[in-house]
């Protein structure tokens, strides 16, 4: 057998697999690898946000596995084995990192996001070859990833829930153990299958022959590092809560931008240089503008919509068709097809799962109209960021040429198309994480509820499908009302909504069990807030509930980057912002609600659930 060689180096010397899973230790025991198992107990709590991609975060974490288990095989012995293997595996969906489910709600989840869709397993491996001189421990690590396509069947609710409830799911990434029962939900897989099992065995193989046959040993310099770590060093590693990079064995920020690659253990000791921390991610956050507007020009032009109707089409003819220049079309095509929403073949171009999913016009989860308003309203209020910090004010005269408090309103409600597209921008922002928020808590146990400022009903209309015997009132402004009806779904769960007219600063509430406030307080400054709360308070029925959905920022207010972004936007447009769940908290106390939850999706709203005491 050709790797067998490889694996047939590693012989004489101790080699340490540090993790617990099961499928690890089989895929290499199988191989013919001889090592000892010593479970890492580094704790995989890094922050996602900080990391350019997927795979990197997957490294990183992999390699903290590894260090962890080298540095306290040293510390115990005086002497760490040879080699020390760390890997972590992820599934990464639109953007969204997803490991071992916490419960079988979260696994529900993470298995009905994967539901008819493609998405990317990666592990990340960390291979750490230790020497142990004069007591100083001497670390080279050695990363690398894989990563396997695997897309899902439509899943049904039965097959969902018979598998969750088969156990299988809550000790696997994404939910799923293509292995066993999961491969039966598994349409297709491009790649090496063992990478999906958790171990990408063939990559190993060849890092290995590339360590111990090296070109030119001498282009890989080692460090030594003097001693044994500080007892605060295994404390950031190990059980305490928080610990990541910024606080253990690889000191340093923690949203210090990683550049994929080798990396040696002591490098945050070193001073840095452009080849230790690589200016990529300042490079790609300079590009970020050109990003989004790139984005929003592909959409303003319906490109996607043509590509629906027309694709596959080559630059020529999307150009004809929009009656654009071709070099241009070109150009934007490729930038989108470079961002994933396109696919590029000799055929022309056509779109991702990803673009017609999202960026369709009319799409059931479309946030082409929401992309809209980013375009129209969000933008020009960004071009003065500068000014809204320095002033503490909202720029609606700079940007959009009218003052006052009701400016957003002022520019959405006065011709209905601007009304419809920005109704149309807050069902699919809604829409996109409505499932979630509905399932977040069991509402079972409440017959009536009402959505204040529900819009659309996007939200009501998910509830209404979730819980058949509730029964949803939209409450909102007349003018929105009138037009609601235009998203009305065919689907029973119509019957369970209704709508009321009228404005939650003044007029009376209608009476219900639950309240629901979705995209509702991350719009109004802290008076406004608190005007809204109490009035809730006071028409709701102690025992009675309010679901509140919005975006919760953690508690260092430094992530997740989603909801610190929305947050700036709310503080530019309107002088509001995004809270910490410990805000909700105290906002809910303060208002007589007590026992407050909650639930974050991942998705565009997180869900927080409070008791009226
Ligand atoms: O199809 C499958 N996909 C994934 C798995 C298993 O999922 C886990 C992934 O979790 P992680 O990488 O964090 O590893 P742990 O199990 O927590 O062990 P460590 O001690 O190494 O952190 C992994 O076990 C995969 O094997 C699967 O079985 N099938």
């Amino acid at each position: 057998m050709v790797l067998y060689p490889v694996m047939r180096k590693l012989l004489d010397k101790r080699v340490v697999l540090a993790s617990a899973s099961p499928r690890r230790q089989e895929i290499l025991s199988h191989a013919g690898l001889r090592f000892t198992v010593v479970p890492s107990k580094f704790k995989e709590n890094l922050s996602k946000a900080s990391f350019p991609t997927p795979y990197a975060y997957a490294m990183e974490t992999a390699k903290q596995k590894a260090l962890e288990v080298a540095r306290r095989m040293h510390q115990k012995d005086l002497r760490a084995p040879d080699i020390v293997i760390g890997a972590d595996t992820i599934v990464a969906l639109e953007g969204l990192i997803l490991e071992k489910p916490v419960d079988k709600t979260d696994a529900y989840s993470m298995l009905s996001r994967l539901s008819g869709k493609e998405h990317s397993v990666f592990t990340g491996v960390a291979i750490v070859q230790c020497s142990s001189q004069g007591g100083g421990l001497d670390l080279d690590v050695s990363e690398f990833y894989e990563e396997t396509r695997v897309r899902f069947s439509q899943l049904s609710e039965e097959l969902l829930w018979e598998y969750i409830h088969s156990g299988e799911p809550l000790d696997k990434a994404g939910g799923y153990g293509i292995q066993a029962l999961g491969g039966m939900l598994v349409e297709a897989i491009h790649g090496d299958f063992h990478n999906v099992v958790g171990f990408p065995l063939n990559r190993f193989c060849k890092k290995l022959a590339e360590l111990y046959h090296p070109p030119r040993p001498e282009d890989r310099p080692r460090e030594k590092q003097d001693s044994i770590p500080a007892e605060d060093t295994f404390d950031g590693l190990g059980d305490s809560e928080g610990a990541g990079p910024g606080q253990g064995g690889a000191r340093g920020d923690r949203r210090r931008p990683r550049a994929p690659g080798r990396e040696h253990a002591k490098d945050a000791d070193r001073k840095p240089s452009v080849e230790s921390v690589p200016p990529t991610a300042v490079l790609e956050l300079i590009d970020g503008y050109k990003v989004s507007k790139a984005l929003f020009t592909a959409c303003k032009m319906k490109l996607f919509d043509l590509l629906r109707d027309k694709g596959p089409l080559s630059a020529l003819d999307v150009a004809r068709k929009i009656g654009a220049s071709e070099g241009g079309t070109g150009q934007l095509l490729d930038v989108c097809a470079g961002l994933g929403l396109l696919d590029k073949t000799e055929g022309g171009y056509s779109n991702t799962p990803l673009a017609t999913l999202y960026l369709l016009s009319d799409g059931e989860y479309s946030l082409h109209s929401f992309i809209m308003t980013q375009e129209e309203v969000s933008w020009p209020f960004f071009s003065y960021l500068d000014f809204a910090v320095r002033e503490g004010t909202v720029q609606a005269q700079r940007a959009m040429g009218t003052a006052g408090e009701d400016h957003y309103q002022e520019s959405f409600y006065k011709n209905r198309e601007k009304k419809l597209q920005f109704m149309r921008a807050m069902h699919g922002h809604t829409k996109v994480a409505a499932r979630q928020v509905a399932t977040a808590f069991d509402l079972s146990g409440f017959t009536s509820a009402c959505d204040l400022g529900g819009c659309t009903g996007a939200l009501a209309y998910e509830l209404a499908r979730q819980y058949p015997g509730l029964k949803v009132t939209v409450f909102d402004l007349p003018e929105v009302i009138e037009d609601a009806v235009c998203f009305q779904p065919h689907g029973p769960e119509a019957g369970q909504v209704s709508f009321v007219p009228g404005d939650f600063f003044q007029d009376t509430l209608p009476e219900a069990d639950l309240y629901i406030l979705s995209k509702i307080l991350h719009n109004w400054p802290d008076d406004k807030v608190h005007q809204l709360l109490s009035r809730i308070s006071r028409s709701c029925k102690p025992g009675g509930g309010l679901l509140v959905a919005e975006q919760l920022l953690d508690e260092d207010k430094c992530r997740p980057l989603p909801a610190l972004m929305m947050s700036l936007n709310m503080t530019v447009l309107f002088q509001a912002r995004e809270r910490s769940l410990s805000e909700y908290r105290s906002l809910l106390q303060a208002h007589g609600f007590t026992d407050v939850r909650a639930v974050r999706t991942g998705s565009t709203s997180d869900a927080v659930l409070a008791t009226r005491a």
